[in-house]
């Protein structure tokens, strides 16, 4: 029983989806600053009822101490038609299981096997722009999406395997392009979730779809069928590479170890999950050091002074935390993951605000990492903020790009860490400017991304193009 103290301030359901419909999904954040004076509000979405809440421990409530009352939302069955029962994916005891299997192969002592495999393509990548000559342009995003899953396609596949990595990842990346387009209907139209599950099983099996189901339809087969084809390969073939795909062929517990098709959904998970969210992170960080050449300069002479112009090792990675700082202040400035959605699955109470069971509740990420209560000018980029000693006194659940609580982002030290190495190996080579005048704009699709993406004119580091702007 909860015993509702206070009035939960409302909104219009009809305005809401109007302005979904008009201008995408970036209109939660307006949403949120609809609720400014309240840190909790509500509206109706079809049958469903919607909460937005911003207030950390309001945050740390829903991810962290009741997190066994939320469950994730219904658009993620969608995602399940994709990604199959993986991490992402899953609840209840199962996802528990799998987690505790999974945690030791994210952690850092394995992940540092595996920094040779994802230092790789980043040197391809650099040699490549450098094949391009002094002075040239590039768009930013596109660069990073593609070399992000190159660099997560080497880390789950090991060598040898990059054009299957390749393959996957245009398919990977239609795949996301129609799931924006779903996630888009589902949210406006609210449909209840056995209706979304279903119609993620049609898509995923029906003989016949119209456009652009067929679309979707042949992306899900073709990106089963490569991976499936690599497992088959490997448990045909059996290395002791210590890639990510060897790591969760071994994962084992006292139950027993992964199954195959368990194999497969976790490395898709890896592969979706795992590139989008890095690429565009990266590219805010490029765009908004362009704009503090200061900042861009103090990462320039880390890099400098670290590397003395070598290739890096998990070994240096420690060791420049400023070019840390400069991407983990790009996800607080413009979290790529932008909205952190779940489900009530029973009644609840939040400060007195009564939560019926089945409500969706909504974080909006960004709404969080700008509000001034948290962040002293919450509109400067500044790395400083996170250095190692600094935001002690930070709530925890006012920094969310990896999610809180127990369903944390796994990956979350993979991405740090190839963040890091992508920022020192780009950046040992390369100055990159904003091309004057293009518009750079924030657009809430699946992530949060540029609209237009970020044009770069690329200038090579020599002794007579010195980096300073
Ligand atoms: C900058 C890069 C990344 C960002 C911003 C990011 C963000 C997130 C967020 C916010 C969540 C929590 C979602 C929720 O609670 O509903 C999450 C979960 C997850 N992420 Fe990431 N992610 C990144 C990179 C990666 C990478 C590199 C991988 C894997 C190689 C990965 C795999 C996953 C998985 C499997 C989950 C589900 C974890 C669970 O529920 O137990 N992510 N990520």
């Amino acid at each position: 029983m909860t015993t509702a103290t206070r009035r939960t301030p409302r909104i219009s359901g009809t305005r809401v989806a109007q302005e979904m419909l008009m201008e995408g999904l970036t209109s939660f954040t307006r949403i949120a600053e609809a609720a400014s004076g309240s840190d909790i509000v509500r509206w109706r979405s079809g049958h469903r009822h919607v909460f937005a809440i911003t207030h950390p421990d309001y945050i740390e409530h829903v991810l962290r101490q009741h997190a066994d009352r939320y469950h994730k939302s219904v658009e993620y069955q969608l995602v399940s038609a994709v990604l199959g029962r993986s991490l992402f994916t899953d609840d209840g005891e199962s996802w528990r299981r799998h987690r505790m299997m999974l945690n030791p192969i994210m952690g850092r002592r394995h992940l540092n096997g595996v920094v040779d495999l994802m230092i790789d393509p980043i040197a391809e990548y650099v040699a490549a722009l450098e094949d391009r000559g002094d002075r040239f342009e590039i768009e930013m995003v596109a660069d990073m999406t593609e070399l992000t899953l190159d660099v997560v396609g080497a880390a789950l596949f090991g060598r040898g395997l990059g054009s299957v990595a390749k393959k996957i990842g245009s398919a990977v990346t239609t795949g996301l392009r129609l799931g924006e387009i779903a996630a888009r209907i589902t949210i406006v139209a609210a449909p209840p979730a056995w209706s979304v599950k279903f119609f993620g099983e049609l898509v995923h099996h029906a003989p016949l779809l119209p456009w652009p189901l067929d679309q979707a339809q042949h992306t899900m087969k073709t990106i089963d069928r490569m991976i499936w084809d690599v497992i088959h390969d490997r448990e045909a073939n059996p290395t002791d590479e210590n890639d990510l795909l060897g790591l969760l062929l071994r994962a084992r517990d006292e139950d027993g170890s992964l199954t195959a098709s368990r194999v497969r959904d976790e490395a898709t998970t890896f592969m979706v999950a795992g590139h989008e969210t890095t690429a565009n992170g990266l590219a805010w960080m490029w765009y908004l050091l362009s704009l503090n050449a200061g900042h861009r300069d103090r990462m320039v002479q880390e890099i400098d002074d670290v590397l003395d112009g070598r290739r890096p090792t998990a070994e240096d990675i420690p060791l420049l935390p400023w070019t840390s700082a400069c991407f983990q202040e790009a996800l607080r400035y413009f979290s790529p993951v932008w909205v952190i959605p779940r489900t009530a699955i029973q009644d609840d109470e939040i400060d007195g605000h009564h939560i019926p069971k089945g409500s969706t509740m909504i974080v909006p990420v960004n709404a969080v990492h700008h509000d001034p209560r948290w962040w002293d000018d919450p509109g400067a980029y500044d790395p400083s903020r996170f250095m190692p000693d600094a935001g002690r006194d930070r709530h925890r659940f006012c920094y969310l790009p990896f999610g809180a609580g127990q369903r944390v982002c796994i990956g979350m030290s993979f991405a740090l860490m190839e963040g890091t190495l992508i920022a020192a190996m780009m950046a040992q080579r390369f100055r990159f400017d904003v091309v004057p005048g293009h518009p750079v704009q924030p657009e809430a699709t699946l992530t949060l991304r540029p609209r237009n993406g970020v044009r770069m004119i690329a200038h090579q580091r020599t002794a007579t193009v010195p980096m300073t702007a």
